[in-house]
């Protein structure tokens, strides 16, 4: 699926070919990364912290410019050029920390007098309002948003100021689905929430992709119910995609099918060949007889 080599077929919804990208005056992260994913497909993005997950969705979102501009594609888009992706809906991409203005939740495409712009010209905080404003999106097929809304379990009487973490982190999901997206981009979003919201909200997620035909990337740590959910796995180790398959063919989930055994021991390895690297030359210590017109050539041995 993700060799650079494979051919690509024209239902892709995402294609990177040959991607490159470092954070201003750093290493690269990525070097000749490729990656393929049908359109359809629910796709768990793994990895060690720091391995380069939230800056590949980044990438894939159009938040971060690459070098070429066919290199990251999303519907067979241009990821950062093409600005009416990001507009239009069509990819919405949800993940980082609840920020309080909708400023910064402006990943979330707001449209019609409630849009991003003009809140934050009218220096509007979102952190006071009745959610019942926050979701009160134009342009929104009700149905979908009285869905979303029993889904989360919202209550439009809140004030954003008096919720909790999980509470608020429903409603910035809530806001992120109101549109009926074509690709969805997931960075740990279901952390804040209960079990129930969890479960209910994969669930969403998987009817959206079976019914409609979008598809779903998403980066987490929290493996629990994700093993019959996801249709294909991506790995990366320090930026390189270390493995990138359907799930059904994932050998090690044929022995034992249980995500996170398998994931932890690919990282526990992967920990293992890191250190293996980090380990130190022993340093050269200078004895009392380096300086003693005695030492001999096994002294010297010895101590090196
Ligand atoms: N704004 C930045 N400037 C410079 N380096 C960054 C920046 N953001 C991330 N990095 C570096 O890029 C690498 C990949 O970070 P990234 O956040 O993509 O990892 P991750 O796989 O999402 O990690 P985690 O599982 O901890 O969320 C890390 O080495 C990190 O230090």
């Amino acid at each position: 699926m993700a060799a650079k080599d494979q051919a690509t077929t024209s239902d892709d919804a995402i294609r990177v070919s040959g991607m490159e990208f470092s954070y201003e005056a750093e290493d690269p992260i990525f070097f000749d990364f490729n990656l393929d994913l049908p359109a359809g497909s629910r796709c768990l993005l793994v990895g060690a912290n720091g391995s380069g997950k939230t800056t590949l969705l980044k990438i894939l979102a159009g938040k971060h410019m690459v070098g070429g501009k066919n290199v990251v594609q999303v519907l067979s888009r241009s990821a950062f050029h093409d600005t009416q992706l990001v507009c239009s809906g069509d990819l919405s991409y949800l993940g980082g920390s609840w920020s309080k203005t909708v400023g910064s939740a402006g990943e979330v495409p707001l449209q019609g007098d409630f849009s991003a712009e003009h809140m934050i010209f009218g220096g509007l905080d979102l952190s006071r309002l009745f959610v019942f404003f926050v979701v009160l999106v134009e342009g929104i097929d009700p149905v979908r948003r009285e869905k979303l809304i029993d889904l989360l379990d919202i209550n439009l009487q809140w004030r954003m100021h008096k919720v909790s973490d999980g509470q608020k982190r429903r409603v910035q999901i809530c806001m992120g689905l109101l549109h009926p997206f074509k690709v969805l981009l997931l960075d740990e979003v279901t952390v804040d929430l209960d079990v129930v919201a969890r479960m209910d909200l994969l669930e969403f997620f998987k009817e959206e992709c079976d019914q409609r035909g979008a598809t779903i990337v998403y980066a987490t740590h929290i493996f629990d119910g994700l093993e019959t959910w996801a249709t294909h796995l991506a790995y990366i180790q320090n930026g390189e995609l270390n493995r990138s398959s359907k799930m059904a063919d994932i050998s090690e989930m044929k022995t034992s099918p249980n995500l996170l055994s398998v994931v932890e021991s690919w990282l526990r390895s992967e920990t293992k060949i890191d250190k293996k690297k980090k380990e130190p030359v022993p340093a050269w210590k200078p004895t009392p007889f380096d300086n003693s017109p005695f030492r001999s050539s096994r002294h010297m041995a010895y101590y090196r």
